[in-house]
C-alpha cells in the first residue's frame, strides 16, 4: 500500500463550507475534482467561487466518479448516508472515503470498508468560513486523523499536501477529542458572550472591547501554560471578593436583564478553579473549603437548574418569593387576599381556580401538558421554588394542599401542623398558578381511610421510615391519588426530601405511571437552614441550633469535593455534628446512595453519594441532606 495518494479524482458529496474548501485544497495541490453535490443556493454559489468548472451531480454519480470521496455532511445524517450508499452498491473496492465529522473514528464507515472501500477519519481543529480564506488558515492547522494502521499514512499524506498537521487519534478517543473542542472553543463563546451581557447591564455599551485585552491574555496564558497563568479572586483565595460577585449576580439576574444563565456558570467554573488550584498547591485546604462553601451557598442554580442539581440554594428565590408574601400580607387588608380563594373561579387573570371537591377538580380538564405540585399548605419559597420550575415545564400549573392524615405517625405532629390556605392561595396567584386543589380530609377518604394502599417497601422503612413508621406507605397512597386526579405529566418534588423523593420515582417506574418526576434543589435560608413549613415551631434558640443540620451535610459535601473518600466524608459531617447544641437530638446521619437510600460503601461507590440528616430539635423534628459528588471517581 502506498503512502503517496498520486493524483486522484476527488468528489464532495455536502459540498457545504468544510466539503468546498478541502476540495479546493486538494485541487490546489493537483487533485482533479470530478463532482460535488448539493442543491442549495449557498453550495451552488461556494462550488463556483471555490471550485469553477466543477459539475454538479446527484450524489450517486459523485460517488461513481471517484477515487477519494469526501463525505462532508452534518454529524447527524453521516450513518444513514454510508449506510444507504452501501446498500447501493455505490462504493468501489479500493476506493478512499474519507469523513471530517470530528465526533467519529471510521467506524461509522464499516458499510463502506465492507464494499471494500479504505475508510478515513481526516477532522481539521479549526472553523470554517466557506471562503478562499479558509485555505490559506489550512496551512499549519491540526487535524485528526483516525485510520487503521496499514492505511493511517494515507490520510497523513493527504492532511499534509493541502499543508495540515495530522495528530493521529485512536478510534476510541473521537469523542473525548470532540469533547475538548466543544468545551474549549463554543463554550469560549458563551462564557465571553456572557462577561459582555454582565458589562452591558452595568451599563458598558462596547463589552468586547472593553474585554480585548485582558481575555487575549488570558487566552494566550491560558494556551502556553494551562492552569499555571490563573489570576483572580480564587487563587488568591480571597473569599469575600467571591462573595460580593455571587450577591452582585444575584441582584443583576433579578433585574430583568436576562442573565439567568450566568451565576449557575460562575459558579461551576468557580467551583473547578476552586478544586485546581487546590490539587496544583495555589491554595490550602482551608481557604478552598471556605470558597466551597462560598460558592455552595448562592443562588446559583434557581431558575435554570436541572432536576438533578441539588446542590444548590435558591437566595433569590427566598427573597422573591417572601416579599411576594409580603406583598401579599400587605394585600390581605385591602381585601384583596380574602377575595381571592373562592371568589375568582375562573382560573384566569383573577388568580387560580379553587377547588374543594374531586368532582369540580375532574371537570377541569387538561388544556395542554400539566404539571403538578404537591404540597401539605404553610407555603414558602421552598414550594414557590417547585412552582416556577413547573411553570417552565408545562402548559398548567395545578398546586394541590392537603395534609395528610395517612402519613402522620404522630398525632401532636398532625394537630399542629400549620395551615394557612389563605395566603397559600394569595402566593400561588401572584405565581399565575391555574388550579388549586384542596379538599378536606372526608374528600379524599370518604368515610374511612383507603383499604387499599400503596406499600413502599423495604425502601420506606429505613431512614426517615424507621421513625416514622407507615409514613411512606400514607405519602405514597396520596400522591398516587392526587396524581390520578389531577391528571399531570409531571409532578415536581423537593430534594429537601430525598427519600419522599426516590420513592416517588420508584412508585412511578414500579407501577408504570408514565408520570416525568423532576426534583428541585433545596431552597435555603441565607444562613442555611432548610425553608420547611415545621420551622414556624422552631423558637429563637431552637433555629440557631438547628442550623447544625445544614453545617453537618455542607461539611461532608465539601470533604467529598476536597477529594476524600466515602468513610472520611462521614468522618468530617460526625466531627461537624459533635458540635451540635443541647437541643438536639440526633435521629441519624448516614451516607446512602440517592437512588436505593441503602449504605453508600466504603470505597467504590458508583456515583454521588446523599449524606442525609434527621433531628429532632426542640419540640421539632427536622431533615436536610446534601449530594455529595467527587470530581474525580477514583475518591469515591
Ligand atoms: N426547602 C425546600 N426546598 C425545596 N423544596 C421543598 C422545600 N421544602 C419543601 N419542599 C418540597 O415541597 C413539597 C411539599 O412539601 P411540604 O408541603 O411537606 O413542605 P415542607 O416544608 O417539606 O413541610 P415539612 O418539612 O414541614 O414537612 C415537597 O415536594 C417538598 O420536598
Ligand atoms: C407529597 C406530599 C404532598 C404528600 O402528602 C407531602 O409528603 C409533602 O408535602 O411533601
Ligand atoms: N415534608 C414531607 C412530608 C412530611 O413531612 O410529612
Amino acid at each position: 500500500m502506498t503512502s503517496r495518494p498520486g493524483r486522484l479524482g476527488v468528489g464532495v458529496v455536502g459540498a457545504g463550507r468544510v466539503g468546498t474548501v478541502l476540495a479546493s485544497a486538494l485541487r490546489s495541490v493537483g487533485h482533479a475534482v470530478v463532482g460535488a453535490s448539493g442543491g442549495s443556493e449557498d453550495t451552488l454559489e461556494r462550488i463556483d467561487a471555490l471550485l469553477p468548472g466543477v459539475p454538479v451531480l446527484d450524489v450517486e454519480a459523485v460517488v461513481e466518479r471517484s477515487e477519494l470521496l469526501l463525505l462532508t455532511v452534518p454529524d447527524d445524517v453521516l450513518a444513514d448516508l454510508v449506510s444507504g450508499l452501501a446498500a447501493l452498491g455505490a462504493f468501489q473496492p479500493g476506493q478512499l472515503v474519507v469523513h471530517t465529522a470530528g465526533r467519529y473514528g471510521t467506524g461509522v464507515l464499516a458499510p463502506a470498508r465492507a464494499a471494500g472501500a479504505i475508510p478515513l477519519a481526516i477532522h481539521p481543529a479549526m472553523t470554517f468560513t466557506g471562503t478562499s480564506l479558509d485555505l490559506s488558515r489550512i496551512v499549519g492547522a491540526p487535524f485528526a486523523v483516525t485510520a487503521a494502521a496499514p492505511v493511517l499514512p494515507i490520510a497523513q499524506a493527504l492532511v499534509v499536501e493541502i499543508g495540515g498537521e495530522p495528530v493521529v487519534l485512536g478510534e476510541d478517543v473521537r469523542g473525548l477529542y470532540h469533547a475538548a473542542l466543544a468545551h474549549g472553543a463554543n463554550h469560549l463563546v458563551t462564557l465571553t458572550a456572557q462577561a459582555i451581557r454582565l458589562l452591558a447591564a452595568a451599563g458598558v455599551e462596547d463589552g468586547g472591547q472593553l474585554l480585548t485585552p485582558l481575555l487575549q491574555a488570558a487566552l494566550d496564558g491560558a494556551l502556553r501554560g494551562g492552569e499555571t497563568s490563573l489570576t483572580g479572586p480564587v487563587v488568591r483565595g480571597d473569599v469575600g471578593t467571591v462573595r460580593e460577585h455571587l450577591a452582585a449576580l444575584a441582584e443583576a439576574d433579578g433585574g430583568g436583564h436576562g442573565l439567568l444563565d450566568v451565576a449557575p456558570t460562575y459558579v461551576a467554573l468557580a467551583r473547578a478553579t476552586v478544586q485546581r488550584a487546590l490539587v496544583n498547591g495555589r491554595i490550602g485546604e482551608a481557604r478552598a473549603g471556605e470558597l466551597l462553601d462560598a460558592l455552595a451557598a448562592t443562588p446559583s442554580a434557581g431558575h435554570t437548574t436541572t432536576a438533578s442539581d441539588a446542590h444548590t440554594t435558591t437566595a433569590r428565590d427566598v427573597a422573591v418569593a417572601s416579599s411576594a408574601v409580603a406583598g401579599v400580607a400587605g394585600g390581605t387588608s385591602d381585601g384583596e387576599a380574602s377575595d381571592a380563594p373562592d371568589g375568582g373561579g375562573t382560573g384566569g387573570g383573577s388568580g387560580p381556580l379553587v377547588v374543594h371537591s374531586v368532582a369540580e377538580l375532574r371537570a377541569f380538564r387538561p388544556r395542554g401538558t400539566r404539571a403538578v405540585v404537591m404540597t401539605m399548605g404553610a407555603l414558602h419559597a421552598g414550594h414557590i421554588a417547585l412552582v416556577r420550575e413547573a411553570r417552565r415545564r408545562a402548559d398548567e400549573v395545578v398546586v394541590t394542599i392537603f395534609v395528610n392524615p395517612l402519613q402522620f405517625s404522630s398525632a401532636a405532629d398532625l394537630e399542629t401542623y400549620p395551615r394557612t390556605l389563605d395566603t397559600d392561595v394569595a402566593l400561588l396567584r401572584a405565581e399565575g398558578v391555574d388550579v388549586v386543589f384542596a379538599p378536606s380530609v372526608e374528600e379524599m377518604y370518604p368515610g374511612a381511610q383507603p383499604q387499599v394502599r400503596i406499600v413502599a417497601g423495604r425502601m420506606g422503612e429505613v431512614l426517615e421510615g424507621e421513625h416514622r413508621p407507615g409514613h411512606f406507605d400514607g405519602m405514597l397512597t396520596v400522591v398516587h391519588k392526587l396524581l390520578n386526579l389531577t391528571a399531570g405529566d409531571v409532578a415536581l418534588f423537593g430534594q429537601k426530601d430525598a427519600q419522599q423523593l426516590a420513592l416517588v420515582r420508584r412508585m412511578v417506574a414500579d407501577l408504570n405511571m408514565g408520570i416525568a418526576v423532576v426534583a428541585v434543589p433545596t431552597v435555603r435560608d441565607p444562613d442555611g437552614l432548610a425553608l420547611s413549613s415545621r420551622n414556624v415551631h422552631l423558637s429563637a434558640t431552637d433555629r440557631a441550633a438547628a442550623l447544625v443540620l445544614s453545617r453537618t451535610v455542607r461539611a461532608g459535601a465539601r470533604a467529598a469535593e476536597l477529594g476524600r473518600p466515602p468513610a472520611e466524608v462521614l468522618e468530617a459531617a460526625r466531627a461537624e455534628l459533635a458540635s451540635a447544641p443541647a437541643e438536639v437530638r440526633t435521629d441519624y446521619l448516614e451516607l446512602v446512595d440517592p437512588v436505593t437510600m441503602r449504605p453508600y460503601p466504603d470505597a467504590g461507590g458508583a456515583g454521588d453519594a446523599l449524606l442525609v440528616i434527621a433531628a429532632q430539635v426542640g419540640t421539632t423534628r427536622l431533615i436536610d441532606n446534601a449530594v455529595v459528588s467527587w470530581a474525580d471517581p477514583r475518591d469515591r
